[in-house]
């Protein structure tokens, strides 16, 4: 596998190492289709760029999809997209909103399923038989769940579904996640990984990650022909 390990000082300098790898992917296509994930890690990502980013890419060039939502309305608090829409798509003007794929929370989630499902039949180029992206952002959370399959539905990851649902183990939450099949598919996978409370499951799925991928879904993490990036920084990295 071809895997990457990048360790920065801080979240600002592993955003311009984020950053230089989507120049540099559009540097290689027209369009650049992102699969952006949620929660909180990727907040200090969108605010660098609407501070340092907003001539310097060619936003209209970016196709914005998920790996996953919480089934909530996009106002809701919890909303991944609405997080991203406050943080990010308001900012910049220059995004071209006909090539934000959103998965929407608020609707009936096995329908919405389906619809996602063929929204990435009908944007993303192919490999492999099944739709890839250009970049998969992932986060990991605390419990080692990535995406919106977590531990408890580990069986989920292998689907033989581009999209399924899923549910938060403690509040039962419903989430609409994207599958191993196709974040493995990607052609760069990059997980964005901050903080002390992570560096022991960063260490178990980097060093040894084959023994963690029954216990751990971001331990069965491992692209077809694509590459692996970790992008941490000093605390998530503190114990390799
Ligand atoms: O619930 C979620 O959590 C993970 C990890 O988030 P973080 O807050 O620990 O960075 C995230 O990757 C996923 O997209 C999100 O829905």
């Amino acid at each position: 596998m071809d895997k990457k390990i990048n360790i920065y000082k801080d979240v600002e300098a592993l955003s311009e190492g984020f950053t230089s790898l989507l120049k540099e992917e559009l540097s290689k296509r027209e369009i650049v289709n992102v699969s952006l994930s949620g929660g909180s890690t990727p907040k200090a990502l969108f605010n660098y760029w609407v501070a340092n980013c907003k001539e310097s890419i060619d936003w209209n060039r970016i196709a914005f999809f998920w790996g996953d939502e919480r089934c909530v309305r996009p106002t809701d608090e919890m909303s991944n997209f609405g997080m991203t829409k406050s943080l990010l798509f308001d900012k910049i003007p220059t995004i071209d909103k006909k090539k934000i794929h959103r998965i929407h929370g608020e609707n009936e989630s096995k329908e919405e399923v389906q619809w996602y499902t063929s929204i990435m039949d009908k944007y993303l180029p192919k490999e492999n038989g099944l739709p890839v992206f250009d970049i998969m952002m992932l986060g990991m959370g605390d419990d080692g769940h990535t995406v919106s399959i977590f531990p408890h539905q580990i069986d989920l990851w292998n689907a033989e579904a581009d999209c399924v649902t899923a549910q938060h183990p403690e509040t039962g939450m419903e989430r609409i996640s994207l599958t191993g099949r196709l974040v493995n598919n990607s052609r760069n996978i990059v997980f964005l990984v901050t903080g002390k409370n992570k560096a022991e499951k960063v260490k178990q799925i980097i060093e040894e990650r084959e023994k963690f991928a029954d216990i751990y879904p971001a331990a069965k993490v491992n692209p077809v022909n694509g590459k692996l990036f970790w992008m941490l920084d000093e605390g998530a990295a503190s114990l390799l």
